[in-house]
């Protein structure tokens, strides 16, 4: 019997993308979420990682940027692979270390524009509104120490009409995000069986 690719995911918000992945996972025979982690105590990932029996860390500002406490306790529970799904800190560098190519990210447009500090949630979708873009989109990208430079590994694309909203982009890039973030995840994990070495 094969010991399962452990997930963590971390997220500090309404928590659709981490939802979503649970719901792909959920009786899935290689990978097993175990953990999600949110930097705010009322953020809605917390309520829906409680619907699916999985086990939730609110995490301490100090101790996540300050010391090795998290990166200790995501190896004694055995973590494989940690998702960003609408995580607002920056990852430190001795967890991407620890994490090396095992740190996947969904940023909600088309990197490298819109990225980097402050380019989160709706300020994004601002921006390329702000700008006249034609087209939006999401990208899927390994974590490196700076935001949004990682590899990417996907990238789908959706259209901005002239009269649409922050909101109504914030929909558009939902709709993908939902649509491919589980199965990008998944296919990542069974096309490197040496950085998860129990497949
Ligand atoms: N080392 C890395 N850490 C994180 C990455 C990354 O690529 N490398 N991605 C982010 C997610 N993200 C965009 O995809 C992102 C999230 C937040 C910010 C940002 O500017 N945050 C603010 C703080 C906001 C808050 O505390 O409420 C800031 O740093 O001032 C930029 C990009 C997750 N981590
Ligand atoms: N730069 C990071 C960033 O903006 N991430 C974005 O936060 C949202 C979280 O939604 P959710 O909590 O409903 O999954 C998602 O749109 C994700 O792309």
């Amino acid at each position: 019997m094969h010991k399962k690719t452990n997930m963590a995911i971390f997220a500090s918000g309404a928590g659709s993308n981490a939802e979503k992945i649970m719901e792909h996972f959920k009786n899935h025979p290689i990978v097993a979420v175990k953990l999600v982690l949110s930097s705010k105590k009322n953020a809605g990932v917390l309520q829906k990682a409680e619907k699916f029996g999985v086990d939730t860390i609110i995490l301490d500002k100090n101790n996540f940027f300050d010391t090795n406490i998290y990166v200790k306790e995501l190896q004694a529970k055995d973590i494989d692979i940690i998702i960003l799904a609408g995580f607002l800190w920056k990852v430190p560098s001795n967890l991407v270390a620890a994490f090396q190519n095992r740190i996947i990210n969904i940023h909600p447009a088309l990197l490298p524009k819109y990225g980097g500090k402050g380019m989160y949630g709706h300020f994004v979708h601002e921006a390329v509104i702000q700008a006249k873009e034609k087209e939006s989109g999401i990208t899927i990208h390994l974590v490196d120490e700076a935001y949004d430079h990682g590899k990417h590994l996907f990238q789908a694309k959706c259209a901005v009409a002239p009269t649409d909203t922050p909101d109504d982009l914030a929909g558009k890039i939902h709709i993908l995000e939902h649509q491919y973030f589980p199965t990008v995840i998944d296919n990542y994990i069974e096309e490197h069986p040496a950085l998860f070495s129990n497949i």
